[in-house]
């Protein structure tokens, strides 16, 4: 590690196993604030399996997470859920806004999730969705809107409470290269600016290239490319 500290986020040597399937088999992981690190490799490596481990979201079979200097497994169900909460964003490849609220109500709603009084939670999310470039559909529902606004949207939401730590997988998927380029754009720039750190899952070079660092995971184990690990 770099004099900038203690890692914020760390795995090590991780096991997970699906029935008879070894999801990851040994992997590593480490990322620093501010940092944004591809996570890389053939389908079916353990990418998204790594995500979830570092996320709280899987617990692992053997091996440990430590958030911070704090061990995953060593907090309840409810100290984990609340971590999510409230120092973690999502944003996944498709699906993740409620198509019931608008545009606005969704960017705004994990912080009224976290009580901050509707006005102010209605504020800053209009605040995100400008700079995002998206303030234009505030009020219309996601199903309104082009798969580049959905995701542009649905980064606004991520970010909108500052987490430390936003977990991205695939999040330019579903999109053409140029609105993808622009997603990954605005993403990072928002990320660098509130120092998040960002653990980006991904199969695609071009949007590798977005990261400082790369780690490339194969047949469950997790290397990284800078040798830090
Ligand atoms: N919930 C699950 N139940 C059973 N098997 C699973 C589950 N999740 C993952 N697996 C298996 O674990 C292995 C790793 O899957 P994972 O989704 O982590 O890979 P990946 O690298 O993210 O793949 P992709 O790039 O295709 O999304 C695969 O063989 C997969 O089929």
């Amino acid at each position: 590690m770099t004099e900038s500290g203690p890692a914020l986020l760390s795995a090590r040597d991780l096991h997970k196993r699906y029935g008879s399937t070894p999801a990851l088999a040994g992997a590593d992981f480490t990322i620093s604030a501010g940092e944004v690190v591809a996570v890389m490799g053939p389908s079916g490596s353990g990418k998204s399996t790594l995500l979830h481990c570092l996320a709280g979201i899987v617990a692992p079979d053997s091996g440990r997470v430590a958030y911070r200097g704090r061990e995953l497994s060593a907090l309840s169900d409810a100290e984990r859920s609340a971590l999510r909460r409230e120092e973690f964003g999502f944003v996944f490849q498709f699906g993740q806004l409620v198509p019931e609220l608008t545009c606005q109500e969704n960017v705004a709603l994990p912080l009224r999730l976290a009580g901050v009084p509707r006005k102010t939670a209605e504020a800053r999310a209009v605040e995100w969705l400008a700079r995002l470039e998206v303030d234009e559909v505030a009020a219309k529902r996601p199903g309104q809107l082009s798969g580049g606004q959905g995701q542009r949207v649905a980064v606004a939401r991520a970010l909108v409470n500052d987490p430390r730590v936003l977990f991205a997988d695939e999040p330019t998927g579903a999109l053409d290269s140029l609105n993808g380029e622009r997603v990954m754009r605005l993403l990072v720039d928002a990320a660098r600016e509130t120092g998040t750190g960002v653990v980006l899952v991904t199969h695609e070079t071009r949007v590798a290239a977005y990261s400082d660092r790369e780690v490339v995971v194969r047949d469950g184990r997790a290397r990284d490319l800078a040798g830090a690990v």
